[in-house]
């Protein structure tokens, strides 16, 4: 293709993405940032024999249009619709699914470790940003990929200056450096070009040239820090230039060892609405109109407002708390904190065990802090909590937003797993509030506790009504007893904004003479004693959590319940331990039977089994 026809390509592939993804909503900023950049990429490389990883991979849908799947936009991260990540069903070009930042460059290591040890001359090709670089992964995967000299992978820095916000960090500061110093490339280019016009040849033109690359690189382009790491870079090259890129991709490939190509793009390239979006470049945008950039559809309040709201509050209040982002300041609400105290507020990058980690280290010299982060992305923080917070007893509160089923993001973003890798920490509390009030109340709660970790959790929803409790027995809210005449059949315990959803189940079951008590734990983690002696009052106990099963909050109260030798069964209803695929969070709270219709009818077919049978031996947990 002539340049020219690879511009009107751009042009055609920007303008359908603004068309389809401000429809549907999706990562509109990121891939206008990368057209040229794929583009050049499937020229340049043979994909899939040359595999292209993308990391986070919320930046691939133009290698999906350039792979066959254009037709499939209209259902972009709709149920059963194709994915907003690389996704492994839809195409051969695609093997990274995982949309947890900074794993690209290990992925890479692994898959060209493996061609060299089976003889296939392949490049391995890894698109990393300027925010995934700031994860600690990818210079565990430097380090490795450094060492292998005579492996062809090719890491190219896709380089935006921006996470969601501005990259935050030395290694964001160097890369602005070696940005701010463009035509490294072109100088070199350039001055072999002189060299080569004139009578000089053999050794001495090849020592003239290596004279004026070092001239050239001293002046232009100190990238010391990635050659001193044993890596060849290339660049910065303007990552919207089609001959600029191409020729650094070329010698990349041809290099045929570890080489960096660090290409300058810019998020929301093409789009004004984007490129001038000064929060975040529509990193990520709901559907909107193209034009206008109004939101197709109004949210109500999000729990994640509630929580930035009181937090900011508390900041006032106590001058000793502190917050932490992992790059995602606005996403997690911490941006009331940041305004009113801004040197109270850190962004560590995209970099969650060292935000536990320097956590404690706040802790231990005095302060409270604070960590806002998603769910999904405290499992690989796990070890940090547990050795370094709690083995220390460190006051460290971590606020988990989208806890629980989220949706369009799919399988690695589902909040499902920290009740179960978090509930075996010793010493941890962890609270699941039910409305915007005892978000409000069990946040001051956590912010109180000085003898460990403490954690709140709460789903990626608008959050609904305040629900007000009948009794409060310890730390449990009884929020609704049998009626008069009822019999106390089943104890329903519902966590966190399920107690919604379990009282509706309730009205449902006393419809059909179920004797009901819904009770709201509140602190999750260790679970209220209470709850024994409130289960030894009923005949049936049954628990449901926007949570996995496994060793979730269902199996933590039965054990407590052996504990307390009270011999009533207990059935657990949560998210199945698998990978969920994507859709709206109701579609797949629908698919897992967790609504109030199927809650009343499984606990209509469990009652009726056990209270119409009592000999029936009790099992402790369902296992269908
Ligand atoms: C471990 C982890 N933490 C946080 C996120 C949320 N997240 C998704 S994309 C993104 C910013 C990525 O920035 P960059 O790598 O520069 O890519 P760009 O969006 O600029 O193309 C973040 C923080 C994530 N995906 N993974
Ligand atoms: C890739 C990325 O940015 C994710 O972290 C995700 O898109 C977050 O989306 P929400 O903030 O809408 O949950
Ligand atoms: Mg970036």
């Amino acid at each position: 293709m002539t340049h020219e026809e690879l511009d009107r390509l751009s042009v055609e592939i920007r303008s359908f993405l603004v068309d389809k993804v401000t429809r549907t909503g999706g990562h509109l900023g990121p891939n206008l940032g990368v057209v040229e950049l794929t583009i050049a990429l499937h020229r340049v490389f043979d994909s899939p024999a040359d595999p292209i990883v993308f990391d986070v991979g919320h930046q691939g849908y133009v290698h999906k249009v350039l792979t066959g799947r254009r037709e499939a936009f209209d259902d972009l991260r709709k149920q059963d619709g194709v994915s907003g990540y690389p996704c492994r069903a839809e195409s051969d070009h695609d093997l990274v699914e995982n949309s947890h930042a900074s794993t690209a460059l290990s992925y890479a290591d692994g898959l060209a470790k493996a061609y060299q040890l089976r003889g296939e001359r392949r490049s391995v090709v890894a698109v990393v940003g300027d925010g995934a670089l700031t994860g600690g992964m990818c210079w565990e995967a430097l380090n490795n990929i450094a060492a292998g000299t005579d492996r062809s992978v090719v890491i190219v820095v896709n380089d935006n200056g921006r996470s969601y916000s501005p990259t935050i960090g030395g290694l964001a500061d160097h890369l602005a450096t070696l940005r701010l110093r463009p035509g490294y490339e072109r100088a070199l280019e350039g001055g072999k070009r002189v060299l080569q016009g004139t009578p000089v040849v053999g050794k001495p033109l090849y020592t003239a040239l290596h004279a004026a690359k070092r001239g050239i690189k001293d002046v232009l382009s100190p990238q010391a820090m990635f050659e001193d790491l044993g890596l060849k870079y290339l660049g910065p090259v303007d990552g919207h230039d089609f001959e600029s890129l191409e020729g650094a991709l070329r010698r990349a490939k041809d290099f045929g060892g570890p080489v960096i190509v660090h290409a300058v793009t810019r998020k929301g390239n093409g789009y004004p609405l984007a490129e001038n979006d000064v929060l975040d470049q529509m990193h990520q945008t709901d559907p909107i109109d193209p034009v206008t950039g109004k939101p197709r559809t109004s949210k109500g309040t999000v729990w994640t407002s509630v929580f930035a709201e009181e937090l900011a509050a508390i900041g006032a209040e106590r001058e000793d708390v502190v917050a932490i982002t992992a790059a995602m300041l606005r996403s997690t609400g911490l941006a009331p904190f940041a305004e009113r105290f801004p040197d109270r507020v850190f962004d560590v990058g995209i970099a969650e065990q060292h935000a536990i980690t320097s956590a404690a280290g706040m802790a231990m010299a005095g302060l409270h802090p604070v960590v806002a982060i998603y769910s999904t992305f405290l499992n690989r923080a796990f070890d940090q909590m547990l050795m370094d917070v709690a083995l220390h007893k460190q006051p460290v509160t971590v606020v988990l937003d989208r806890a629980g089923i989220t949706g369009p993001d799919g399988a690695s973003h589902h909040g499902m797993w920290d009740l179960s890798i978090l509930g075996v920490i010793p010493g941890i509390h962890i609270a699941a509030p039910r409305d915007a009030a005892t978000l409000r109340e069990e946040l001051r709660e956590a912010v109180a506790i000085d003898d460990g970790p403490s954690v709140l959790r709460f789903p990626k929803a608008t959050v609904g009504a305040d629900i007000a409790s009948v009794e409060r027995i310890g730390t449990v809210d009884v929020l609704r007893r049998p009626a008069a005449g009822e019999s106390a059949d089943v104890l329903l315990v519902t966590v966190g904004s399920f107690a919604e959803l379990g009282l509706a189940a309730a009205e449902r079951l006393a419809a059909q003479g179920i004797g009901v008590t819904v009770a709201d734990p509140r602190w999750v983690a260790p679970v209220p004693t209470e709850l024994a002696a409130l289960a030894a009052d009923h005949r049936l106990v049954v628990t449901v959590e926007d949570s996995g099963r496994h060793g979730g909050f269902g199996w933590a109260l039965a054990a407590l319940l052996r504990d307390h030798d009270v011999d009533v069964p207990l059935r657990d209803l949560g998210i199945p331990n698998e990978f969920h695929a994507h859709g709206t969070r109701d579609e797949v709270l629908v698919r897992l039977g967790l609504t109030a219709q199927d809650v009343a009818r499984r606990v209509t077919g469990w009652a009726s089994n056990l209270l119409g049978r009592d000999q029936v031996e009790a099992k402790v947990s369902d296992t269908a």
